[in-house]
């Protein structure tokens, strides 16, 4: 098995998480990309797939995914297993908590891929989000905010790797 982790990151939050899911797995079994330096097809290149996206500026997409969104409706994933995850502030952006996220789990939904990784929406305080899903019980991938609870993420991403990689082997 080996994964591929494409991740967007305009003050290194999201890139942190890509380093720390890479520390965890192993950077003998997953490849992180930042979409700044590589095209986005790259990831076709993998059959497990991670997705990592923030949200910025009131609901809307990091700069760099935005300036390959075109090519996310282009990519063939059907086959693939995908995961994702985001970063975001559901203080002070509570109405939009995720709503990247949420985008980018839309974006792809025409293809024939397994989802995998929701995440469930307790031990948050937000008031709107378009990463929800399954009744608004569940966020589309992970969800981390480190702005506000720094503290709790390194075991949720802990905890997120483990269903992740039990969900892909089942
Ligand atoms: C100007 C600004 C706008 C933001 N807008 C949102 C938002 O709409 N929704 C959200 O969940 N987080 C929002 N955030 C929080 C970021 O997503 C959060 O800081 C995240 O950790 C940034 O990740 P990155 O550094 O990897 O891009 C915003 C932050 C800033 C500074």
């Amino acid at each position: 098995m080996k994964l591929g982790l494409f991740y967007g990151s305009t003050t290194c939050y999201t890139e942190m998480t890509a380093e720390k899911i890479q520390a965890f797995i192993g950077a003998d079994i997953i490849d992180i990309f930042n979409i700044k330096d590589f095209p986005l097809s790259k990831c076709l290149e993998y059959d497990f797939i991670i997705f990592g996206i923030s949200t910025w500026d009131f609901g809307e997409l990091q700069e760099d995914w935005e300036s390959q969104w075109q090519d996310v409706a282009k990519l063939d994933l059907s086959g693939k297993t995908i995961a994702m995850y985001g970063q975001g502030d559901q203080e002070d952006y509570g109405d939009w908590f995720q709503d990247a996220l949420g985008m980018l789990h839309e974006a792809i939904s025409h293809n024939d891929c397994r989802r995998i990784g929701f995440w469930p929406n307790q031990g948050y305080e937000f008031t709107g989000s378009k990463a929800l899903i399954n009744d608004g019980q569940d966020f589309v991938g992970l969800s981390l905010d480190d702005e506000r609870q720094y503290d709790l993420s390194e075991e949720r991403i802990q905890t997120w790797i483990v269903q992740i990689l039990e969900e892909y082997a089942n």
